[in-house]
This record gives C-alpha cells, sequence and structure tokens, in this order.
C-alpha cells in the first residue's frame, strides 16, 4: 500500500499522475504543457476539481517543485513521506535496459550516457529523476523505457541496411520510441474489440508533439517509424521524421551557420517539422487557429503531416498485410478529430471508415462505421498508468524480499 506518482517527461509536457496503489486509484493528475516557450501552463485535477495556471517555466527541475508544491497545497498529501515509489519515463534504453529498472546511481549514470539517443529527452528524464530522489528520498525510484516494449522487433526491423559492423561493434540500430504508449493501447484494444490480443494485427499511431506508427503482430511490436533516436519516421511538431541523409551533408556545406553535423541535427530536432514549415508554431492547436484564418505555409505543414502519418500507416498495413484495427492516441490522435478524418479519409481503399457521428472531439472507442472492414478506435493513451503498476511490481518484490529475509 502506498502512493506511487509517475512522472511522464515529454518533448513539450511534463505529465504526472498520483496513483493510490494497488488500487489504481488516481488521486491527483497534472500535465506542465508548453516547457520552455513563452507561455506555460500547470494544470492539476483531482477530486472533480480543475486548476489552471499560466506561468513561465523553464526547466523540469522547476516542474518537480511545482508539483511538490501542489500537492501539498491542495492537500493530496500532508507529508512527502507518503509516497512510497516514483516512476519514471525514459524515453531511450539503448540495448542495454529490455525492461523496467530501479534507479540507482549506477543506472542514473547509464540514463545520462544514452542522451545521445534521445537528445530531447534523456536529458530532461535525469535531472527529473535526480530532483525526485534528492527531495523523495524514501520513495523508489523505478525507470520505465520507451523502448522495452520494441525489443521484441527481429533483426531484419531493426537493422539499417548499412555495413552490419556498425551495428554488431556500435549497437547503431532502430530502437523505437513511445513504448509505453504502443503497449497500453494495444492491450485496450484487445479488450474493447473483446479478442485475444495474440490473433490481432494491429497498427496504432501515436500522434503527440513526438508521433511514431507502430506495427503490432499479436501483441508485439514488429516494426515501428522511430530509429536509433525519436527524429526518424512521420513529421512532428519539431522534428523532421526521415530525410535523405544527404541533406545533412549539404547543409553543412552550403549553410554558414550549420557547419557541423550537431548544428544540423538540432535543426532537424528543434525547428523542423510542422514548426519548420509553418514558420509559426510547432503546437497543433495554434496550427489549426492559423490555417482557420488563412496561413499558406501553416495549411502545407497540416498536408505534409497528414500524408507522412498515411505513408507510414499504409507501409505497416502492408508489413501486417492486412490489419483488424487501427488506433489513435497521445495528445492530437485522442483530441484532434479533423486529422483522424484527414488520414482515414486518404486510406479509404484499404476498406477504413469512420463515422462522422462517433469521430467526435473526447470520442473513446470505435469511431469506424459498422461496414468498415478495419476498425478504427480511439485510445487516450495512460503511460503513468503502466509506469505505476512497474513500480508496484518493484515494491511488492522489495517488500516480499525484505520480509522473507526478516523471517528467515
Ligand atoms: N484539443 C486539441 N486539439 C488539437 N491538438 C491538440 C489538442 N490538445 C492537444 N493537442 C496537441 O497535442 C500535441 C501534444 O501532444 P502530447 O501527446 O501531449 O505531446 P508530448 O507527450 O510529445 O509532449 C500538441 O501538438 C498539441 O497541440
Ligand atoms: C519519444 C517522444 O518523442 O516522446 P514525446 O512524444 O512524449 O515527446
Ligand atoms: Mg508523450
Amino acid at each position: 500500500m502506498g502512493k506511487t506518482l509517475s512522472v511522464n517527461s515529454g518533448s513539450s509536457s511534463l505529465k504526472w499522475q498520483l496513483f493510490q496503489m494497488p488500487e489504481e486509484t488516481v488521486i491527483a493528475k497534472g500535465i506542465f504543457e508548453r516547457i520552455g516557450q513563452e507561455q506555460s501552463t500547470m494544470k492539476v485535477e483531482f477530486a472533480g476539481e480543475k486548476h489552471s495556471n499560466e506561468q513561465k517555466i523553464i526547466d523540469v527541475q522547476q516542474c518537480v517543485l511545482l508539483l511538490l508544491d501542489t500537492l501539498i497545497h491542495y492537500g493530496l498529501i500532508n507529508d512527502f513521506r507518503e509516497i512510497t515509489g516514483v516512476g519514471h519515463r525514459v524515453v531511450a534504453g539503448g540495448e542495454l535496459f529490455k525492461a523496467s529498472v530501479i534507479v540507482d546511481e549506477k543506472v542514473l549514470g547509464e540514463i545520462k550516457e544514452l542522451a545521445r539517443l534521445a537528445p530531447l529527452h534523456n536529458l530532461a528524464n535525469p535531472a527529473g529523476i535526480e530532483a525526485f530522489m534528492k527531495l523523495l528520498p524514501q520513495a523508489l525510484p523505478v525507470a520505465v523505457f520507451d523502448t522495452a516494449f520494441h525489443s521484441t522487433m527481429s533483426e531484419k526491423a531493426f537493422l539499417y541496411p548499412i555495413p552490419k559492423k556498425y551495428y554488431d561493434e556500435y549497437s547503431i540500430r532502430k530502437y523505437g520510441a513511445h513504448g509505453t504508449s504502443h503497449y497500453y493501447v494495444s492491450q485496450l484494444a484487445a479488450e474493447m474489440l473483446n479478442r485475444p490480443i495474440d490473433e490481432l494485427k494491429l497498427v496504432s499511431a501515436h500522434i503527440g508533439n513526438g508521433a511514431s506508427i507502430t506495427a503490432i503482430d499479436g501483441g508485439t511490436s514488429v516494426d515501428t517509424s522511430m530509429g536509433l533516436t525519436p527524429l526518424a519516421g512521420v513529421m512532428m511538431g519539431t522534428r523532421s521524421g526521415d530525410i535523405d541523409p544527404s541533406v545533412i551533408q549539404y547543409l553543412i556545406e552550403n549553410v554558414a551557420h550549420l557547419n557541423n553535423a550537431a548544428a544540423v541535427l538540432d535543426e532537424l530536432n528543434n525547428k523542423s517539422g510542422i514548426l519548420g514549415i509553418s514558420g509559426l508554431t510547432s503546437d497543433m492547436r495554434d496550427l489549426n487557429d492559423a490555417r482557420a484564418s488563412g496561413d499558406k505555409n501553416a495549411q502545407l505543414a497540416y498536408d505534409m503531416f497528414i500524408d507522412r502519418l498515411k505513408k507510414y500507416i499504409a507501409q505497416y498495413i502492408g508489413l501486417l498485410n492486412g490489419i483488424d484495427a487501427l488506433i489513435f492516441t497521445a495528445g492530437i490522435g485522442e483530441n484532434d478529430e479533423a486529422v483522424r478524418q484527414d488520414i482515414i479519409e486518404g486510406l479509404s481503399w484499404f476498406g477504413m471508415e469512420i463515422s462522422p457521428e462517433l469521430n467526435i472531439r473526447g470520442a473513446n472507442g470505435i469511431i469506424s462505421t459498422a461496414q468498415s472492414k478495419v476498425k478504427v478506435l480511439v485510445i487516450p493513451t495512460n503511460e503513468e498508468l503502466v509506469i505505476a503498476r512497474e513500480v508496484e511490481t518493484f515494491r511488492q518484490l522489495w517488500f516480499n524480499q525484505t520480509f522473507s529475509k526478516g523471517i528467515a
């Protein structure tokens, strides 16, 4: 028994939930959005109450302090010691972490080392972990990796067609990301469809600020659009997704301020995607406003975004030789019915059709028509719940070990 805090640090947001475990009751949850941008917001929800504040939030350390203050301020905890476990989302686990792990100094060092595989995340992730370890020394810290679910990919899927020695000697391969989310929504899809997961072929579209598409066969990830790092795959809020690698050398040789690989990679990670094409914003809500007011580049960014998503989804339908269901999840996938409509309209040849009555804001569940050959689902992701369950497994193991040692 105890309270577990799950921390999901994304590239633009930090989401958290405080659970009473093992009951899995949500005591409170919240989100810090647009971290590091001009208008950051902090939202908290508990017992039917919703609070929202606009303030400049610079980084993850500030989020941690604000979050702990909030828990005390609203009486959600009276004492920090009530929190017995803190689970952290870590994006890159590399070849090292294929499952969740209790964090100690060594693990923390290894997570920092892996930052080169997730530059937008693995720097913020250990900063958050360290801050919580310092402020909540009694709570069991557990790291849950985005890459773990994709560790089932075969060599044929995860190798790049470059000399194999670069995998053998340097572990250069596709690792994917958002695995905790793809895992969670695929399990729920099986429940919603009332079919065993091992019979199902699914494509899961996690479309947030970061976005990835995964092909899931019998409950395991067989391929996914992100690569060595979360830069690959579809176009994203600030990331280019797949491009011809020769662009990198061309930029280095021809653009004065991009005269090394790190500068180009920064451009591709932070200034590209929706932001790069629109020249305005990385955020879908703002992009929609700009499109509505007739901004041509905003419309172009949207059209490119939709096409790239369609291409990856179609590719994975091909890889799986047909699918039972397509799942939409994450910030955009869950909330933007027009994005879902535009994607499915372009994939109608595959026998997908969504119902305008079902495809509404706040939809949760099946949104396809009765005659659609492929079911289309909207499933709000809950990476925090999966993280809390992982923490609980470790806490019970730890408790049982301590208890059996005690009576031995
Ligand atoms: N109501 C909404 N309509 C359209 N897009 C939305 C809505 N709510 C959130 N989003 C978009 O979701 C994206 C953030 O998704 P999220 O999954 O929270 O990102 P991340 O975890 O990568 O930080 C942003 O582009 C944001 O504009
Ligand atoms: C891996 C990744 O891009 O995560 P997020 O979408 O949460 O930023
Ligand atoms: Mg996210």
